[in-house]
């Protein structure tokens, strides 16, 4: 199987042109974070903002707010309660990223049912945590409007929503699944795991990623991944080399961490993203 390579941050990663405003680096709308969970959404909003996010919008519990400006000030609030607002604020996004920490009660439910309901087809749906996890329960929570559409599930989110155990989620039956799910969609499966795949359903291709490390096995880790993978959305072609470098890139950022540090914090990991990224993007790309 194709392993991703390095090479695949200069390639995708592109020096920014002088000429370029917030509005040429993706309008993400990020919705998540219960009353339980504010961490998660915060998290992911570090990762899509420390990514290059051009414009975060976090739609959460209004518990959160301060939380989250007192760190994030660049993120814009939206209560999770006002239906107008969501419904409002959805078709003027590039990227929609949704599940982190949303957990599985009324209000959450809501929020995936406005999103089906409003999300447009030139739009990238991103959906994680336990917008998967209520999928699972009930597939017409699925936005099936939206062309493009990533999922990034830990292997037994994935358990869930597939049916199929652990142990059998071999490639050919993961791509069954996924024809299964999303039959007219172009559909993308970010399988997390410590070998983290990319699965392309269109084109039936799968990349997996080498680097990772267990100090990245703390909570928190795959809410900042999902939030890289719309900070890229927002910025890159959506396809499978731009979600591969997501993933490798935040494995990259952990695996950095690691060499001097016991655990990974994912606040910490999401800091490191700028360094990182001006990095590879010098040379190759110039716009
Ligand atoms: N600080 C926060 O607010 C956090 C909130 N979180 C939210 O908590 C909600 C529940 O998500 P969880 O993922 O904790 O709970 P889940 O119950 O969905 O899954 C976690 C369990 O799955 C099992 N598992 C098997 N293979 C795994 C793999 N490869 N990777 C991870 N787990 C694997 C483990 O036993 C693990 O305890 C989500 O909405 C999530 O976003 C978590 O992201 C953790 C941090
Ligand atoms: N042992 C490990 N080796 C490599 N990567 C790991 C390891 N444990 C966790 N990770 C990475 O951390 C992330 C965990 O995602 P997830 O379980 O969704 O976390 P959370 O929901 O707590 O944010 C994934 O990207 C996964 O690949
Ligand atoms: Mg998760």
């Amino acid at each position: 199987m194709a392993e991703i390579s390095q090479d695949i941050l200069k390639n995708v990663i592109k020096e920014r042109p002088s000429a370029s405003h917030k509005g040429d680096y993706g309008k993400l709308l990020l919705i998540g974070g219960s009353s339980h969970y504010g961490g998660a959404i915060i998290m992911a909003t570090e990762g899509a903002l420390n990514s290059g996010a051009g414009l975060v919008c976090v739609a959460t519990h209004n518990l959160n707010v301060t939380a989250l400006h007192s760190r994030d000030p660049e993120a814009m609030f939206l209560d999770w309660r006002d239906e107008a607002g969501l419904k409002q604020l959805i078709p003027q996004m590039n990227v929609i990223i949704c599940g982190m920490g949303l957990g599985v009660e009324q209000q959450s439910i809501k929020c995936l049912e406005i999103l089906r309901d409003t999300v447009q087809e030139n739009q990238t749906v991103v959906l994680d945590a336990s917008a998967l996890t209520l999928i699972a329960k009930d597939k017409t929570l699925i936005p099936r409007n939206a062309k493009k559409i990533v999922i990034t599930p830990h292997q037994m989110e994935w358990e869930r929503l597939s049916q199929i155990r652990i142990n059998y989620q071999t490639d050919a039956a993961n791509f069954e699944a996924l024809d299964n799910l999303f039959p007219k969609q172009n559909a993308y499966l970010v399988l997390k795991s410590n070998h983290t795949k990319v699965y392309d359903q269109m084109d039936h291709q799968v990349l997996v990623n080498p680097l990772g490390n267990p100090g990245m096995a703390t909570g928190g880790m795959g809410d900042t991944l999902a939030g890289i993978i719309g900070g890229f959305c927002g910025q890159f072609s959506v396809n499978l080399q731009t979600l591969a470098a997501a993933v490798y890139l935040h494995s990259l950022a952990g695996d950095v961490i690691f060499e001097e540090n016991y655990v990974v914090r994912p606040t910490k990991l999401s800091a490191l993203l700028p360094k990182l990224m001006k990095k590879y993007s010098e040379g190759k790309n110039k716009n």
